[in-house]
């Protein structure tokens, strides 16, 4: 028979075996044009990727055009679709070079333009969106820009005054100079305190000395400074008078303009990782390098040409905070970019389990459509769910970044260590059970899940190891409980003024109608939330009234800690995706975002421990959510294909498996 004939009959059996739901998701999955897809669906899908990305659409799409019309980015044609595709068949070396020049491309065409020299949360937030779409295609892409732009960048916008930004934001903004981020040491990385680089000031001439004392204070995993970054910034301990003022911030060149290692500077790769090889990270060494005194960052403290060191921050320990705010973007940028990478994973296994089939239930009948076993659903649609969730909290999160005031740095500050935290968790688990739901498939490099997995772990340890950024969290929400009380006053910070309220009872019996309203599910979270800070702050003053230390009795309370953080995140979300829906009118749209909050809520109450642990529900009542949980499933199950369109990713970003995988696989389409 002829092949496309042959083709076509398998793929019209697919059809023909499916119910007239399974149609409409099966139909609509193996034609590619979105529009097509989006009459299929009983909602509007434009509109539902409007709530997602909430921002920036338009300029996404000339970004998502930009990469697709370039050969830099590998379009590779399989089946009768092109898909642009990372490097996974190139060494580092060759790795790196190629994502200096799709940065070099990008440059050209204007990407860049006002990363660092617009002000206002319009250019902030464009900035963002901009970064996530790389961070779609390539992982190491979006990261080699991020260090650039958000972490040298970054740091010279916040840390620095006018000077560093007349001399340095425009040649960052077009690359004359290429920035890196050197913080981290081989003996020091969650404690960044406890660094040991050391700089003096030589007041004789004007100069700050700075040294790596031992070997375990080079610097490591320093991204850029492999390959080629020409400037870092180093962190240190500043030292004036024999006296150390704590971690300083400075600009040092560590090459020149034709790449050359500088004097007195010493470089080296950190060599292959598990992903993200397209990022060049080195270790580097000072051996007393000489720099102007004009380049120690002095937006915090300042040291005087004759030695004197002035701030105006007296209490190191706010001055040290000051310090670590720059990070933030870089949490926000990574909660984001989890989301979207989650998104890829779902809308692949997703579109994969519409049109693969296995085993036949009953004699005769045809073979069953993955998404129809309901332990199937179980395991993807609470997962879009939480996408969902996590997409509005990402939103949240960049809005308050790109509008923050002095008044809401505290808050920034923990709400993007926890969202960081749980959104790049909620990342590496979304994309292992996609990868497993997509079988032999997922091992697939060319079907983008494996190799996300790699390319994104990295996600949980950078820019704030999630464990130790969720005890921030927890010992954050401490300090609000005990200044609430010692001044009795109300709590009026972090969402916790649900607390000023009575405590919420949960009924003894949960309907279907109850577990499905907002209000029960906020109530639950809140009870979860109250009684945890309740007790951890009751854990911590217990050890404390023994003769612990604060920092030990934190450390004690472990168990506790992890509990609150999680219970603080799960609420924050929830509250944010409750505060999106009710900008959604009524309608289909609506309705579909009830089913999604539902089973959001839903499955963190049955996820989380805590419940059952601390009595919040009855086993009764967690019988009942389970069993609500797999009544949603099966009400999203129609809206799934619906559901990871509204992504908004092009096609040519996601796989085979996503669309015709047996023309993909064909022995013509192989060999044309
Ligand atoms: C690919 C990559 C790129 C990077 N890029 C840069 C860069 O450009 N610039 C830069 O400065 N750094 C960079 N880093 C470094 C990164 O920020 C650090 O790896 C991170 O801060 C963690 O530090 P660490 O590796 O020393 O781990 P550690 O701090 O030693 O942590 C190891 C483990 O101990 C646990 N732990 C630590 N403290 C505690 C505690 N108090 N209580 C309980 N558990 C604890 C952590 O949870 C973690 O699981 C990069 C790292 C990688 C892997």
């Amino acid at each position: 028979m002829d092949r496309a004939l042959e083709r076509t009959k398998i793929l019209s059996n697919h059809l023909v075996q499916s119910s007239s739901r399974q149609i409409l998701s099966t139909n609509a999955c193996l034609s590619y044009s979105p529009p097509e897809l989006a009459e299929a669906f009983n909602f509007d899908v434009k509109e539902m990727r409007q709530l997602l990305d909430g921002h920036n659409l338009q300029d996404r799409d000339w970004l998502f055009n930009l990469i697709m019309q370039s050969r830099l980015f590998n379009p590779t044609k399989r089946g009768g679709k092109v898909f642009v595709t990372p490097d996974y068949n190139q060494t580092k070396e060759m790795q790196r070079e190629i994502t200096m020049k799709r940065i070099d491309y990008l440059l050209e065409r204007g990407v860049f333009r006002g990363w660092l020299t617009e002000k206002g949360s319009q250019a902030e937030l464009k900035k963002i969106a901009l970064q996530e779409v790389t961070s779609i295609f390539d992982h190491s892409l979006s990261i080699k820009i991020g260090v650039h732009f958000f972490l040298w960048g970054g740091a010279i916008l916040f840390f620095g005054t006018k000077r560093h930004h007349d001399k340095w934001l425009r040649d960052t903004e077009n690359y004359v100079v290429k920035g890196c981020f050197a913080m981290t040491e081989l003996g020091h990385g969650s404690n960044v305190r406890g660094i040991e680089t050391v700089t003096r000031y030589d007041s004789n001439t004007g100069e700050f000395v700075i040294n790596t004392p031992c070997e375990s204070a080079q610097k490591y995993w320093i991204g850029g400074a492999a390959n080629h970054a020409t400037h870092t910034i180093v962190f240190s301990q500043l030292e004036i008078n024999g006296k150390n003022q704590g971690v300083h911030a400075f600009i040092c060149q560590i090459r020149d303009a034709d790449g050359n290692v500088c004097p007195n500077i010493r470089i080296a790769d950190c060599g292959h990782k598990i992903g993200l090889n397209g990022v060049d990270n080195g270790r580097i060494w000072f051996d007393n390098v000489r720099i102007p005194r004009e380049n120690l960052l002095n937006s915090v403290a300042d040291v005087s040409p004759d030695g004197q060191y002035l701030s105006s921050i007296k209490d190191p320990d706010q001055r040290f905070a000051a310090f670590l705010a720059p990070l933030t973007s870089g949490r926000v940028t990574i909660a984001s970019s989890a989301v979207y990478s989650a998104k890829v994973g779902l809308a692949i296994a997703i579109r994969y389990s519409l049109s693969r089939r296995a085993f036949s239930v009953k004699p005769n009948e045809p073979e069953v459509l993955l998404l129809d076993y309901p332990n199937h659903q179980r395991r993807l649609l609470p997962l879009l769910a939480k996408t969902y969730a996590m997409s509005s909290a990402a939103n949240y999160l960049k809005i308050i970044f790109v509008n923050r005031t002095p008044q809401s740095i505290k808050t920034i500050h923990v709400v993007s260590s926890a969202f960081k935290a749980i959104l790049s968790w909620h990342n590496m688990r979304t994309l292992q059970e996609c990868r497993e739901a997509c079988g032999g498939q997922g091992l697939k490099t060319e079907n983008h899940i494996g190799h996300f997995k790699g390319e994104f772990d990295v996600q949980s340890t950078f820019e704030g190891d999630n464990n130790v950024l969720m005890q921030q969290v927890s010992k954050a929400l401490h300090s609000e409980y005990i200044a609430a009380q010692r001044k009795n006053i109300p709590f009026q910070g972090f969402g916790l003024e649900h607390m000023n309220k009575p405590c919420p009872v949960i009924p003894s019996q949960l309907t279907s109608s109850t577990l499905r309203s907002s209000q029960f599910q906020m109530d639950a979270f809140c009870l979860r939330e109250r009684d945890l800070l309740s007790r951890f702050v009751a854990e911590v003053s217990q050890l404390q009234a023994k003769g612990e230390t604060k920092e030990i009795a934190f450390m004690q309370s472990y168990e506790l800690a992890e509990d609150l953080g999680r219970a603080f995140s799960d609420r924050t979300i929830l509250q944010i995706f409750i505060e999106a829906e009710a900008t959604v009118s009524t309608g289909s749209l609506k309705n579909v975002v009830g089913l999604l909050r539902s089973m959001y809520a839903l499955i963190c109450l049955e996820e989380d421990a805590a419940f059952l642990r601390y009595g919040y529900l009855s086993m009764d009542n967690a019988a009942a959510v389970r069993k609500e949980v797999m009544k949603l499933c099966s009400e999203l199950r129609p809206h799934a294909l619906a559901l990871v369109s509204s992504f908004g990713i092009p096609d040519a970003f996601l796989s085979p498996i996503a669309f015709d995988w047996i023309d993909a696989n064909s022995w013509s389409s192989e060999h044309q």
